[in-house]
């Protein structure tokens, strides 16, 4: 039998997953490490949700992303030594103008993806450094590169663009929205479970360590809060979120940072870490009794409400919000603060259904049904990876 792996690396995790290589992809095992950076933990289940492995990663692995996947490899090697990788498929965060669809990575392809490294510093290096540990690894598989940019392609202009002069526009100055995958498998899903509400405008909130909300009329991408970067839209982590452009000229002409000060301040310094002085993690942050905690809380959840009504605007109604991502999926807390805030959307949490994670959170009278839907990136990724790319 023929399979194929996936890997998915985050601004904070690796995902990854072996999966049979036929048309509906079946895991063997799916695996995580996440904190990396801090006491980052590995965790491989089987395909029953069983766990094969679960440990600390020594310092010198927990340090970045190349000993997680260092750890993650081996982990599939030990345990799967008879596995036939045929494709190895990868969460490619930005694919720029050129790629819309999953594509083989060839070196043509690899030299265009290296020059979108600037675009998402902190995604597309991790992401291609994965390429080149499989093709090591597996040097007779193929190497199938899916992007997160790829299902914002259906965005129409006014959501694509900046009002800059043109000539921008024409040079790749657009707003591309992240989160594709995660958003396609949550399309997909929603076209089982609830073919009415997929047909309909749905806000669905990806809530990660990198945030985003995507506006979708029939299941098709209109809008997403970020845009020509992971930075735009909600905060997260470590990142911003949208921002006043008057703050980077007052960073660059009062303050005298440099171009790499400003990087290393939005991507890495900001957001939850930055307003709260206590970390990125929102685990950590909700057991935290320190009032700046409280107040980064606060301003994720103000933001995600904020973009919500703004969303609502932008496909001309309502009739769903799904959560998604680490936050969105456990973090009952702050479902329950964005939800209690959009009452007078038409939302109507049930608070039990909410703190058992359920999978519809909203009352049978609620106009807005509100539904917390796990994503699967690596199922999109094994799919396409399974299939035969161009
Ligand atoms: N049970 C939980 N309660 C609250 N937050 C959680 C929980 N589990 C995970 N998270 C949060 O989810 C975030 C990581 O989300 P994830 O989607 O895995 O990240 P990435 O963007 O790196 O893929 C972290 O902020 C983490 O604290
Ligand atoms: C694009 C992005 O922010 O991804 P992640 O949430 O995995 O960091
Ligand atoms: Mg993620």
């Amino acid at each position: 039998m023929a399979h194929v792996l996936v890997l998915n690396a985050g601004s904070s995790s690796l995902k990854f997953g072996l999966f049979t290589a036929q048309a509906e992809p079946e895991p063997l095992a799916t695996g995580l490490v996440d904190r990396i950076g801090g006491a980052a933990r590995l965790v491989l289940k089987d395909a029953q949700g069983k766990p094969l492995h679960d440990a600390d990663l020594p310092s010198d692995q927990a340090r970045d992303h190349h000993g997680a996947l260092q750890a993650a490899l081996a982990q599939i090697e030990a345990r799967f030594a008879d596995a036939q990788v045929q494709a190895v498929g990868h969460r490619i965060v930005h694919g720029g103008q050129h790629f819309a669809d999953p594509v083989e990575l060839t070196p043509d392809v690899m030299t265009k993806l290296h020059t979108l490294v600037p675009f998402a510093p902190l995604h597309q290096p991790h992401n291609l450094a994965g390429v080149q540990a499989a093709m090591a690894e597996f040097p007779q598989a193929r190497q199938v590169a899916c992007f997160d940019t790829a299902f914002h392609r259906s965005h129409p202009f006014v959501n694509d663009t900046f009002a800059l002069p043109r000539s921008y526009y024409d040079k790749g100055v657009r707003r591309y929205g992240f989160h594709g995958l995660s958003y396609d498998y949550i399309s997909g899903r929603l076209a089982q479970m609830a073919p009415s509400i997929h047909a309909g405008r749905v806000v669905v909130a990806h809530l990660g360590n990198g945030a985003s909300m995507c506006g979708m009329l029939a299941g098709r991408s209109l809008a997403s809060t970020m845009g020509f970067s992971a930075l735009d839209g909600l905060p997260m982590g470590t990142r911003s979120g949208q921002l006043d452009p008057g703050v980077m000229l007052y960073m660059l002409q009062q303050e005298g940072l440099g171009a790499s000060d400003i990087s290393d301040l939005l991507y890495k310094r900001s957001g939850l870490l930055g307003l709260s002085g206590v970390s990125h993690d929102m685990r950590t942050l909700l057991a935290s009794d320190d009032p700046h905690a409280g107040q980064a809380i606060d301003y994720f959840t103000f933001r995600i409400r904020r973009e919500l009504g703004a969303m609502a605007a932008a496909l001309e109604g309502l009739d769903a919000v799904v959560f998604t991502g680490g936050i969105g999926e456990n973090a009952a807390p702050i479902r329950h603060a964005v939800c209690t805030g959009m009452r007078w959307i038409g939302i109507d949490l049930d608070e039990a259904a909410n703190a058992a994670n359920a999978t519809v959170i909203s009352t049978g009278h609620s106009r807005v049904r509100v539904m917390v839907i796990p994503t699967n990136e690596e199922l999109i990724i094994a799919r396409a990876a399974a299939a035969n790319p161009a």
